[in-house]
């Protein structure tokens, strides 16, 4: 849903702005109508741009237009507006336009003052009453069996597991399995889940749980589709098995069984990936370019993602293979929001905190210099984002983590975490200079895949790689990341519609 109605909010912000001047200057029922008429006019030319913009939500917003712009309320409210800029002179008038306009930049420059204040007071209430109405917000220990244990953090253990059918009885029988446990349920229990349980008694474990909590229902939001699918929360009502009574679980639902860490574990990775990501094996192709396209699809992927969620003000802090879960139809989606920040209202934000990954983490530590204070009340927070946003750039945080996922990926020998961690030694040697390091290493590494169509991928993992420059710029962000000529070339795109396509038939 939210995909399909972003390119229309987009479409319709971008109408407004083309047209505001001349709204604003002849403003009158009349001349709304003309605009909306006019914004039709508009609807083929913008979907070549924005995608395909459904005839009825345009129709909706015409008549809800028309209707309104006939209102006696409306009618009067134009009289008003005519009759305050009426009395104003010529220069008075451009006066205000542009200090209309550069507050309407203001209020919509990243992270997005306007939405945020839409989000806080209108969006996440409306969530809170519909997942009240529908139930997600009062699920149980009784709602779930939990089964084998996938990972444990400093504040929570990870289990997968399954949602109870309604009227059924659990029947848990736990069977040795190969080298692990496996949860052996009959057919009924369909929808599996995954369940993070926050360790009690653990200083700061609750504090991270109800943050990641506070993101997932964010998220949801904000970029659903970059995420896995939060399905609520649940205290434990007394002690057994793994409950411990008054300890917090989250739940998640089941997205795939392997991460992109596990992947990477395989002798043929990123062949393992192929059909996963392209439905089929591609033919005709070389391996090494098969081995590239499918490296390529899965950093669009992430980029992508990484992009709607900085866009929203929220920064991950934790990009690693481990937290990339690889869904069936080949969709990569971030996990594990436990150490992400939200730097339009400064939530979870701690100055001089770091709760990283070391492998991961880039030269600077933090997410925003260490002599930024504590933040301010959330609304302040708010409203002071933008100008924290463009003197900090603090999305290139997780740029840098990016460009290291590249490099494991495509190169083989800094896949384990012993090669890893030689590669951190050595580029902090050279001041993240990734081309020195290419002249100094001693690791040998085989970079063919990052030289193929003249060195694109090289060139993409050096603009991520890298110490922040004195504007604390000096690295790629998400949106500059997908415009470079690595991504040009969308051999990996057409690969990927092209079994879509197959796969609908
Ligand atoms: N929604 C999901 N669908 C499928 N698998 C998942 C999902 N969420 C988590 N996992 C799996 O569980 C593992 C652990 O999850 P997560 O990273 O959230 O836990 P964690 O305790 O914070 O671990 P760590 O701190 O080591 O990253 C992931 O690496 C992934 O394989």
């Amino acid at each position: 849903m939210a995909s399909l109605l972003s390119p229309t909010v987009t479409t319709v912000q971008h109408n407004l702005k083309c047209t505001s001047f001349s709204l604003l200057r002849r403003t009158s029922p009349n001349n709304f109508c003309l605009y909306f008429n006019r914004l039709k006019g508009y609807h083929g030319r913008c979907n070549a741009f924005f995608g395909n913009i459904p005839d009825d939500l345009l129709d909706n917003a015409i008549n809800l237009d028309q209707s309104l712009s006939q209102s006696p309320i409306f009618q009067s409210g134009i009289m008003q507006f005519q009759k305050v800029t009426g009395e104003l002179s010529e220069m008075q008038r451009w006066e205000s336009l542009v200090f209309a306009g550069l507050t309407w930049i203001y209020l919509t420059a990243r992270p997005g003052v306007l939405i945020g204040a839409i989000d806080a007071y209108l969006f996440a209430p409306v969530q809170l009453g519909l997942d009240s109405l529908s139930g997600r917000r009062s699920l149980k220990r009784t709602d779930f069996v939990i089964g084998d244990k996938l990972g444990e953090g400093s504040f929570g253990v990870v289990y997968s597991g399954a949602i109870v059918p309604k009227n059924v009885t659990v029947e848990e029988r736990v069977q040795k399995r190969g080298r692990g446990k496996t949860l052996e349920l009959d057919e009924r229990f369909k929808e599996k889940v995954i369940l993070k349980k926050v360790k009690v008694g653990v200083q700061g474990a609750d504090e991270c749980g109800d943050f990641e909590e506070w993101f997932n229902y964010r998220l949801s939001r904000a970029a659903p589709e970059t995420c896995a699918e939060f399905l609520g929360s649940f205290v434990a009502d007394k002690t057994s098995s793994q409950f411990t009574k008054g300890g917090k679980w989250l739940v998640w639902k089941f997205e795939g069984d392997r991460n992109l860490a596990d992947y990477m574990k395989d002798r043929n990775f990123p062949l393992t990936l192929e059909s996963v990501m392209f439905g089929r094996v591609l033919q005709g192709i070389e391996s090494l370019k098969r081995n590239a396209l499918i490296i390529k699809q899965i950093m669009r992927q992430i980029i992508t993602s990484l992009k709607k969620i900085h866009d929203t003000g929220i920064v991950h802090r934790d990009v690693k293979p481990a937290n990339l879960v690889v869904t069936k139809r080949g969709q990569i989606k971030l996990i594990d929001f436990g150490a992400a920040t939200d730097l339009r209202i400064g939530k979870n934000y701690v100055p001089n905190r770091t709760l990283l990954d070391p492998d991961f983490c880039p030269p600077e530590l933090y997410v925003l210099p260490e002599e930024t204070p504590s933040p301010p009340p959330e609304p302040v927070a708010a409203f002071l984002s933008p100008i924290l946003w463009l003197l900090n750039s603090p999305d290139l945080f997780d740029m840098y983590s990016t460009g290291i996922v590249l490099l494991q990926m495509a190169v083989p020998t800094l896949r384990s975490t012993a090669g890893l961690k030689n590669f951190n030694v050595e580029i902090k040697a050279v001041k993240y200079n990734l081309n020195k390091w290419r002249e100094y290493t001693r690791l040998r590494p085989d970079l063919t895949i990052l030289d193929l169509d003249s060195g694109r991928g090289w060139d993409l993992a050096t603009k991520l790689i890298s110490e922040r420059g004195s504007l604390r710029r000096g690295r790629l962000s998400a949106a500059a990341a997908l415009r470079h000529p690595y991504f040009l070339l969308g051999g990996d795109q057409a690969a990927a519609v092209l079994s879509k396509l197959s796969l609908t038939k």
